[in-house]
């Protein structure tokens, strides 16, 4: 990606009003500028007048006049904090909402093929780039406008002495910049990974301590997360200590030149009194000018570690925003699901998972699927419920050849029960009417019921607004997947698919279970059950089993 495109791109994601905002801080710089110009010459002005050739004399016209400057030069500064502020941690909001549009935008096998830590690293990421990058470029950019007024408010007050000035600091401004170039871009690369490494550590704590109690690992997973922490933590102060270079040069060396101004200008004809105010005009421009060269120094020092932030940012919004789509009617499925010649092969893998494969699926049949683990039943699943797109092949519905812009209306007509189910942090009602704005707790209560539920919901204090903690983990595994049973049943549809979904269940749950499979094969629901145990496999129609990517009858 190119310098420019990240920002172009991440102009784009502000949107209009974005846009507005800038356009708004723009106005404001300008008037900013125009006011510390007025403000230069209302000094000059009156300190003329005051010091001129009649002798010292105070008149009220001009120190009203530098009054009104400098207070509307300060009235200016503050409106243009408050622009600034609220421009950067708007589209700080804009781009985190974008973000997560574009990670529920993503298709079953993008989301399959990603790093599950990415979009939790983001928001770090965005965070950074926030406070690292923008607010400090936005502050930079009314500061340059800020400053070029000024400093031609002093070439005009002076031009030989503004000119060296400028000059001087300019020059070792730029070759310091460029020194330490290298340097920062190195931090900021090492910043932008250590954001998404320190997550992903945090996750794998958080989601194997068990594991990690057991094999007495913890002492070694704190001591990764220790190392990647000190290298995240080593990148940040580089990248503060030398980004803060340029700036206190700026800072001392503008200083040694003010005082150096001040013994020229006192040396001149007519001494100091005949220098004062000009003097005093150029100390004011310089006091005004040190703030903002120290917001220039600031961002110009973070600049090239902060463009890789910047990329990675831009990277997260570049690809396919969520698209409001009108829901789609299911699409009519009364005969068969047919699967001709499909294949399917993962991204980045040389050899196929399946393989110019067969499957018709009369509705209203059960259907079995076994075969050794990897063998592709939970590939060949997602690919029957059209999450996944088949490599090659096709499938139809009812004789209706399944085209990707149909893959929606299709995925209407499936429930589906997976292997490990996730459960949200929340009541059971919730969980089983999940992503459902407002759930209907008489259907909740017959899903809990078919699912074998019900009674031990029941005996809860809190019954269904009980709480099952993160990511269910106050339930037993076999409560888990009775709750997803239940969750599938919640919105009845036409297919059922079920990936292991007794594997945690006692024999008795397990029979309930098989009632309950029953009771929808009755009632017309086509079912397809990944399952090893010999109970789940009597009651259904027909059993296969994938080998070497084929199926073969059981
Ligand atoms: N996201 C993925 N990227 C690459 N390969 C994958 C991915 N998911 C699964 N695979 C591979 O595809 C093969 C089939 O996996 P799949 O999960 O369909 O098998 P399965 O029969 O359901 O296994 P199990 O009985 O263990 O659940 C395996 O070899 C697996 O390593």
């Amino acid at each position: 990606m190119s310098d420019a495109r990240p920002l172009a791109t991440i102009v784009r994601a502000t949107g209009p009003d974005g846009r507005r905002r800038l356009a708004l801080l723009a106005a404001l710089t300008i008037a900013g500028g125009l006011a510390e110009f007025a403000s230069l010459a209302a000094l000059l002005s009156l300190l003329r007048g005051w010091f001129g050739a009649t002798g010292a004399r105070l008149d009220g016209g001009p120190l009203a006049l530098f009054a009104v400057a400098i207070l509307a030069a300060g009235a200016i500064r503050l409106a243009l904090l408050a622009a600034t502020e609220r421009l950067a941690f708007d589209t700080g909001h804009r781009i985190l909402v974008a973000v997560q549009r574009r990670v529920l935008a993503r298709d079953w096998l993008s989301h399959v093929a990603a790093r599950a830590s990415g979009p939790v690293a983001a928001v770090e990421l965005v965070d950074a780039w926030l406070f690292g990058a923008l607010l400090p470029w936005l502050r930079a950019g009314t500061a340059i406008v800020l400053a070029a007024f000024i400093v031609a408010g002093l070439l005009w007050v002076d031009p030989l002495a503004a000119t060296v000035a400028s000059l001087l600091l300019g020059g070792l401004f730029a070759l310091v910049w460029l020194a330490i170039r290298p340097a920062l871009r190195r931090a900021g690369d090492a910043i932008a990974d250590g954001y998404e490494e320190r997550v992903a550590a945090i996750q794998e704590n958080v989601g194997a301590l068990r594991e990690l109690i057991l094999a007495d690992a913890r002492e070694a997973a704190a001591e990764h997360f220790r190392i990647i922490d000190r290298r995240l933590t080593r990148a940040r102060v580089q990248l503060t200590v030398i980004g803060s270079t340029p700036r206190i040069l700026v800072e001392s060396i503008g200083l040694l030149l003010l005082v150096c101004l001040a013994a020229w200008l006192a040396s001149r004809p007519g001494g100091a009194v005949a220098a004062l105010p000009t003097l005093a005009t150029l100390a004011l421009g310089a006091q005004r000018l040190l703030p903002l060269f120290q917001a220039i120094g600031q961002a110009s020092g973070n600049a090239a570690a902060m463009r890789s932030l910047s990329a990675r940012v831009a990277a997260l919004i570049d690809t396919p925003d969520l698209r409001a789509e009108p829901r789609a009617d299911p699409l009519p499925f009364t005969r068969e699901l047919r699967l001709d010649q499909v294949g399917f092969t993962y991204p980045e893998r040389d050899a196929p998972v399946l393989d110019r494969l067969d499957l018709v699926i009369r509705a209203g049949e059960r259907i079995a699927l076994t075969g050794r683990n990897g063998s592709g039943k939970s590939t060949l699943a997602d690919l029957v419920m059209g999450l996944l797109p088949p490599t090659n092949g096709r499938m139809f519905v009812d004789g209706v050849e399944l085209t990707p812009h149909q893959l929606r209306a299709w995925q209407r007509n499936v429930a589906h029960v997976p292997q490990s189910p996730f459960l949200a942090d929340a009541s059971i009602a919730r969980n089983i009417a999940f992503a459902v704005a407002e759930p209907d707790h008489v259907r909740v209560v017959e899903a809990a019921r078919l699912a074998g539920l019900h009674d031990f919901i029941m005996v809860l204090p809190r019954g269904y607004e009980t709480r099952v903690g993160d990511r269910g983990q106050l339930l037993s595994g076999g409560q888990r997947q009775r709750l997803a049973l239940a969750r599938a049943l919640y919105a009845p549809a036409p297919l059922l698919v079920l990936d292991e979904a007794s594997s945690a269940l006692d024999p008795e749950t397990e029979q309930h279970l098989l009632r309950a499979l029953d009771a929808l094969q009755a009632g017309g629901t086509t079912i397809l059950l990944i399952a090893h145990r010999p109970a789940m496999l009597a009651g259904c129609d027909r059993v296969l089993r994938i080998e070497r990517g084929a199926l073969v009858p059981a």
